[in-house]
């Protein structure tokens, strides 16, 4: 613990967050959110040089961070960053499974390496995750696990099958795993973003089907801040209410 008591502005005070993904995009606004909000925040992905920043940009305001390269995909490496967070912050109290990788990909081309790669980050990444925290959220009998999922996880788009086909994964694993964790006090969310402005399609090979299917230049899209500080507002309520699932999109691209 800190010793900071909780405060109307910094209602995360004494709490540790460890947050996958935060090198880049929506997992990066994550980690300020929250560690504007006081929780000391644990930031892991592969890229160690854009952790650093990070890190050095939240001790500047003020903030507690560390950092841990970690490739989702690979158990061990996930168990180790929960071992390290406890070790170096405390017990994890909030963990959130944002890591995640997006492809336009049209089935009819058949580009399986692709989604393989999806499958694997988004599906796995995710299982690690909560297998890595849950044993010991569960002693503890307290833990929240924060899922970023998508609106893709609640209505198949053309071009992104196989993406939408693991966010519908990671709504059915926050689902139940929220009925089981219920005995624990252990709550369970999943945030659903429309389109956020990031670097999440850089990826994408299959660029006939981005062309084809690609709409997010037609509206003002969201920013990551927009969805960081919709976490921490998440994140932040009282033990007995648990906002489950948080679709937030663009004004003017609802599904
Ligand atoms: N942008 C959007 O419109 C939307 C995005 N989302 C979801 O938000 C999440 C974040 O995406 P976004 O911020 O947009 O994209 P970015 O590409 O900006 O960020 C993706 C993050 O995931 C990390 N990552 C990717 N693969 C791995 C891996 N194997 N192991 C560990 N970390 C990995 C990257 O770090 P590094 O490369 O350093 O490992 C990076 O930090 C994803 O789950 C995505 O599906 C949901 C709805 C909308
Ligand atoms: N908005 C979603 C799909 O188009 C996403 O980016 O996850």
């Amino acid at each position: 613990m800190s010793g900071k008591f909780a405060t109307a502005n910094q209602p995360l005070s004494g709490k540790v967050a460890v947050v996958t993904g935060a090198s880049s995009g929506i997992g990066r606004s994550i980690a300020i959110h929250l560690s504007n909000a006081g929780a000391k925040v644990c930031i892991a992905a592969r890229n160690v040089g854009k952790l650093e920043e990070l890190k050095s940009e939240i001790e500047k305001n003020n903030g507690t961070a560390a950092f841990f390269q970690c490739d989702v995909t690979v158990r061990e490496q996930v168990m180790q960053l929960i071992f390290f967070a406890e070790k170096n912050l405390g017990p994890v109290d909030i963990m959130v499974n944002n890591a995640g990788v997006m492809m336009y990909s049209k089935m009819s081309n058949v580009m399986m390496d692709d989604w393989d790669k999806t499958i694997d980050v988004n599906c796995k990444g995710v299982t690690n995750g909560i297998g890595a925290v849950i044993p010991g959220m569960i002693k503890r009998k307290r833990g929240h696990i924060v899922n970023t999922s998508s609106d893709a996880g609640l209505q198949g788009f053309p071009g992104l099958a196989v993406y939408s086909g693991t966010k519908f994964f990671v709504e059915g694993v926050s689902q139940a795993l929220r009925h089981e964790m219920v005995e624990h006090g252990i709550k369970v969310t999943c945030i659903q973003p429309g389109d956020v402005k990031t670097n999440i399609l850089s990826h994408t090979t299959d660029l006939e089907a981005q062309k084809q299917y690609d709409g997010s230049s037609k509206c003002k899209i969201l920013d990551p801040d927009d969805i960081g500080r919709a976490v921490a507002y998440v994140v932040s309520q009282p033990d007995h209410v648990s906002i489950n699932q948080l679709l937030i999109e663009p004004k003017e691209a609802p599904i």
